[in-house]
Parts: structure tokens; C-alpha cells; sequence
């Protein structure tokens, strides 16, 4: 089977992570192995990596290589093989993240991920990118009304709205780069309608009938 790699992306509470486990069922149901991931983390160092970026203050460029370095790890140990073996890989988050949080959030150099992007994702001549990549649209305010008292937040969920627009705009700026990748969903209605969009994205591919 040709493998599919499909990762999901979005500001923080935007409520992509709700949507990853139904769409791995949809495609078990479908006969397809799948691995469901995450990142920072995937690996046990990379999990180790992600409790140090999203708790311990650092500036941009640290954030940035420890996101790139869990990701290599990551990339090496589960994502490469997984695809090898014809796997769906369903990530929640990848690099459009690193652009949108390190780029956006926090203004670090662009030019300097897109280097580190090269350097990190290549695997023999061949830049590992996904295939797609479902990014949840919701306006930061109303992102931050869902977070609140949802659960105790991190470095990252800890940051103002401001914050935020600025990750929005990094992950604007990365679809314009990549328009055939991107698939824009719009998080701002009732979960079921919010599901419906996914398994269309997916339908449009062919990835799923
Ligand atoms: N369509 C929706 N309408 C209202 N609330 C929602 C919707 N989808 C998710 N939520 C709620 O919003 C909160 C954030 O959802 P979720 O954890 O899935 O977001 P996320 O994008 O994965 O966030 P993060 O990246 O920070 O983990 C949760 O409390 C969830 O129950
Ligand atoms: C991959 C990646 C992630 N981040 C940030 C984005 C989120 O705030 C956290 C991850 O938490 P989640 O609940 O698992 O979504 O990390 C980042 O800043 N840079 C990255 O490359």
C-alpha cells in the first residue's frame, strides 16, 4: 500500500487533537495500518525534549533546535519506518508548527528554519514533508474560552492572545508556501460539522471513500 503521512495543525485549543483518534478508526475500518503521533515527542527522547520546550524558559533559537532535534528523532525512529511499511501517519503537529510558534510567536528568523528544515528532514535525497496537512482555523479568542479551565497550561497556552495572532499569521504565511498541502478547516462550528470537513479533506484526497 502507498503510505500517507497527513499531520494537524493549529493554535493551541483549536481541537485538532479530538479529530485524530476518529480519523485513525476511519482508517483502520479501511483495512489500513495506522500510527498516530505526536510532536515535540513520538520517541522517548523526543518526549523528553517536549517536558523541556514546553515548561523551561529559553529563547527562540534553543526552542527552535529542541523542536528540530525531537523531530529528527522522531522522524529516524517512527515516522520513516512507518511510511516505509506503507502506514497511514497521522502527526498531530510537524514544522508548519515550528514556522507558526518559533517564526510567528515568537519573530525568530525564518530563513534560519527553513535551513534547519532542510537539514533535518532530509532522509537520503528526499525531503520528508506530509502529504497533507488538515490546519484548524478558529479565532484566538475563542480558542482561549475553550482552553480556559480545560486543563493547567503550558509555556505556550500560557501566552496572550497576541501571541497567538502571530502564531495564526506563521501558519497563514506556511499554506501560501504550500497551497496543494494545505487543507483549511474551520474549527469554529459543533465538533460533528467540524468531523464532516475532516473526512471530506480526506475524501478529496482519495485517501478514503
Ligand atoms: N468544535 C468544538 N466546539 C467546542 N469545543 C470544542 C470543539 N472541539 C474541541 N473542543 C474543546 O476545546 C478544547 C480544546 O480541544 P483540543 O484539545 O482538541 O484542541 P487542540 O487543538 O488539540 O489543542 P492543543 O493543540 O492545545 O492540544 C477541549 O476542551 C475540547 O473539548
Ligand atoms: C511541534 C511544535 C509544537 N510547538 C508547541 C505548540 C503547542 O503549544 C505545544 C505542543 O502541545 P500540544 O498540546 O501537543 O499541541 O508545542 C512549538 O512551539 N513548536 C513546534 O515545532
Amino acid at each position: 500500500m502507498t503510505s500517507v503521512f497527513i499531520s494537524f495543525e493549529g493554535i493551541d485549543g483549536a481541537g485538532k487533537s479530538s479529530h485524530i483518534e476518529s480519523l485513525a478508526d476511519r482508517f483502520r475500518a479501511a483495512g489500513r495500518a495506522v500510527t498516530v503521533t505526536r510532536e515535540p515527542g513520538g520517541t522517548p527522547l523526543a518526549e523528553k525534549l517536549r517536558a523541556m520546550a514546553l515548561n523551561d524558559p529559553m529563547d527562540a533559537l534553543t526552542e527552535a533546535l529542541l523542536m528540530f532535534a525531537a523531530r529528527r528523532d522522531h522522524l529516524v525512529q517512527v515516522i520513516a519506518p512507518a511510511l516505509a511499511r506503507g502506514d497511514v501517519v497521522l502527526c498531530d503537529r510537524f514544522t508548519d508548527a515550528t514556522f507558526a510558534y518559533q517564526g510567528g510567536g515568537r519573530e525568530f528568523d525564518w530563513n534560519v528554519l527553513s535551513q534547519l528544515e532542510q537539514m533535518v528532514q532530509r532522509l537520503d535525497i528526499e525531503l520528508v514533508q506530509p502529504d497533507m496537512t488538515l490546519l484548524f482555523v478558529l479565532d484566538p479568542r475563542v480558542a482561549a474560552e475553550r482552553l480556559a479551565g480545560a486543563r493547567v497550561p503550558d509555556k505556550f497556552e500560557s501566552q496572550p492572545v497576541e501571541f497567538f495572532r502571530r502564531v495564526a499569521a506563521g501558519y497563514d504565511r506556511r499554506a501560501h508556501q504550500h497551497p496543494q498541502r494545505f487543507s483549511r478547516i474551520d474549527a469554529d462550528q459543533p465538533r460533528l460539522e467540524v468531523w464532516n470537513e475532516v473526512v471530506r479533506a480526506v475524501q478529496a484526497r482519495k485517501w478514503l471513500t
